[in-house]
């Protein structure tokens, strides 16, 4: 497959674009027009970056509000046209794009359009430059990509040639299978690009709101599929006008957009073999991917810190061991039935306590860790001794250190021989566990997102990893909604909770990192019981306003005794229609703070109505810590 992708996808200038194209492995780029416009660039020197860079310059665009007009208007546009040919020329380009007519129009018959495309081609002949018509979702007389093959048929000139574009198409909410009618020559050229799911006019969702596929709520796998059995091997385009990715930065979009194309070609090609048999060859050769199951648990969850006292301090209370500390590495290992936290001590100067790294239990860690290469994930460098077990891992978007582990039926971790209990285990100054275990595992991890690398993030989780998401909600805080994502496992031994923080939430400077909290959220059998040794213990629970008990009561009719119970230990109730769902949150240290939880039944979510009231609570206490100058980081309003 060859990729290509439109300059308007990326921030930047008409060079930095181009540059990161190419870092990206792009093999071609759609000049934008206006790119061009603004760049300093004399049109002779972009093409010989195009050339140093090695990518080609597939298609120029767009030529708009050709067709449909009457004599006068026909011979402006056709003067227009020659003028853009003559600079296609010196670009070295071959192919221009032509929208449909969305604003001169006059004249609505496909014999009119025909008969000027043809004199389009007629004078692109001579420039040796071929057209390839789209039909805009929103084109006066022409919207419908059917259509505009008529009229390209009707036209009969071999310069003239149709583009089909994913988001025109599956906007209106046209067959795409009607694709694999147009001859696959008379196909000079597809954009693809994904969309979510709004209702809104078609024409501010395609300019503002188009996502890479696989970020979308489209299956561009059959899509795609249509043009790869029609015989399509031209370029594959991607054309995504986007408010967030026009901001980020544009090396960081051009990988997030090669991985989406790396991930569909495999996606359609496993689609196709599903339909057309394992012995179906095309045209178009769709490069594939090792196959991964998804993870089947959390392994491990590391959070780095300078200073470990408050956190070996909470995970004591919450009934956690010390299991002691790594034989070479200032790393520290705390577990709880199958629950693992590290505590990572190494270049971890001035470091806040932070989520840094999770593991992940997969089948076969290598085929996980080179799957996630292939798909342009940035390898974590680790030194590890001869005999230690080496651990592949790679970062996820947010720059967390995504782990591959060796899952293993018995829920035990072959690495958690290397560390070793001291002698005198309050060296590490916390008595730890005396109890029996009531934490059985990890449930889930709750992660903030950059904002400019939501869609990213998604897209690396379920490309990578195999996680699916859910469909995402939107948090209520004291400073703004909260936008958050579910990527699980279909079974719900990994859940991953996808948080993008109100801006007010942001750092300053020039990292984007959040301060935003995040969480570990830990499952138990007795949240109740647990609740209570932590009491004893100590611990510092996020207090729940009494308001919160009152609408309890309210909507479910509790026991007058669970109720009380909740209100005296600062627990948060749910039910749904296969269970109940009930937990805890502790105080925040640094970035970080942890949470229980009971699932009763088949209760399946994550508490959704208490997330705005820990929210609240959360900026209480931040405030509250902060007008008392306490170094606890929560996400108070900076003033
Ligand atoms: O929004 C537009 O005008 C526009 C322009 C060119 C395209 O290829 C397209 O899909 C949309
Ligand atoms: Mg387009």
């Amino acid at each position: 497959m060859r990729t290509s992708i439109a300059t308007v996808c990326l921030s930047g200038t008409l060079e930095e674009k181009m540059h990161a194209c190419a870092r990206a492995g792009f093999d071609g780029i759609e000049i934008f027009e206006q790119d061009l416009l603004v760049s300093p660039q004399s049109p002779a020197q972009i093409r010989a970056l195009a050339a140093e860079l090695g990518l080609s310059l597939d298609l120029y665009q767009p030529f708009r509000d050709f067709e449909g007009v009457d004599e006068q208007q026909l011979a402006d546009n056709l003067y227009r046209a020659e003028a853009k040919f003559m600079l296609m020329r010196e670009l070295g380009m071959d192919l221009m794009l032509l929208c449909s007519n969305v604003a001169t129009a006059t004249l609505g018959d496909d014999g009119t359009a025909a008969a000027q495309l043809r004199l389009l081609g007629d004078l692109a002949a001579r420039y040796g430059i071929r057209i390839a018509y789209e039909a805009l979702a929103w084109g006066r007389f022409v919207n419908d990509f059917e259509h505009a093959w008529r009229i390209v048929e009707l036209a009969d000139h071999p310069n003239i040639g149709t583009c089909l574009d994913s988001f025109h198409i599956l906007s209106r909410g046209w067959d795409p299978a009607g694709i694999e009618k147009i001859p696959a020559e008379k196909i000079f050229f597809v954009q693809l690009a994904d969309a979510p799911q709004l209702s809104m006019d078609i024409l501010s969702w395609s300019r503002h709101y188009r996502v890479f596929p696989g970020e979308g709520a489209w299956a561009l796998d059959q899509f795609l599929g249509h043009l790869v059995r029609g015989g399509y091997a031209g370029p594959v385009s991607l054309e995504i006008f986007n408010d967030v990715f026009r901001q980020a930065d544009e090396v960081r979009t051009a990988v997030d957009a090669m991985r989406s194309l790396i991930w569909l070609a495999e996606r359609t090609s496993v689609h196709l073999q599903e339909t057309d048999g394992p012995q179906a060859r095309y045209p178009m050769e769709l490069a594939t991917l090792p196959q991964v199951p998804e993870p089947t648990g959390f392994n491990f969850a590391e959070v780095k810190a300078e200073d470990t006292g408050q956190l070996q301090t909470l995970l004591g209370q919450l009934g956690f061991t010390f299991q002691g500390r790594h034989r070479t590495k200032a790393v520290q290992l705390w577990t709880q039935g199958r629950a693992r936290i590290i505590i990572n001590e190494q270049q971890a100067r001035n470091q806040e306590p932070a989520i840094a790294a999770l593991g992940f239990d997969v089948a076969d860690p290598v085929r996980a860790a080179s799957r996630a290469v292939q798909l342009k994930a940035e390898p974590v460098p680790r030194q590890s001794q001869a005999d230690e077990e080496v651990l592949q891992g790679v970062y996820a978007p947010d720059t967390t250190e995504v782990f591959f582990c060796q899952g293993t039926g018995d829920g035990t971790a072959a690495w958690t021989r290397e560390f070793a209990r001291p002698q005198d285990s309050s060296a590490a100054g916390t008595a730890g566990n005396t109890g029996l275990d009531l934490v059985t595992q990890v449930d889930h991890v709750n992660l903030a997102q950059p904002w400019q690398h939501f869609d990213e993030s998604v897209l690396f989780y379920e490309s990578t990893l195999a996680l699916a998401p859910s469909p995402s909600t939107e948090v209520p805080s004291p400073v703004g909604l909260v936008r958050s994502q579910v990527m699980r496992t279909h079974d719900g031994a990994v859940r991953l909770a996808l948080n993008i923080a109100p801006l007010v939430m942001e750092k300053p400077g020039p990292s984007s990192e959040s301060a935003y909290p995040q969480h570990i959220a830990f499952a138990c059998t007795d949240l109740v019981a647990l609740a209570r040794r932590a009491v004893a213990a100590g611990l510092e629970f996020l207090q729940i306003p009494a308001n919160y008990y009152a609408d309890l009561q309210a909507r479910f009719r509790l026991d007058p005794a669970l109720l009380a119970t909740l209100q005296e230990l600062n627990l948060l109730y749910d039910r749904d229609e296969h269970g109940e769902f009930l937990h805890f949150y502790t105080a925040t240290v640094g970035s970080v703070f942890f949470e229980v939880v009971e699932r009763r039944g088949g209760y399946n979510g994550y508490g959704a109505p208490n997330a705005p009231v820990r929210l609240a609570a959360q900026y209480l206490l931040a405030q509250r810590s902060r007008d008392g100058s306490a170094k606890i980081a929560g996400y108070a309003r900076n003033r």
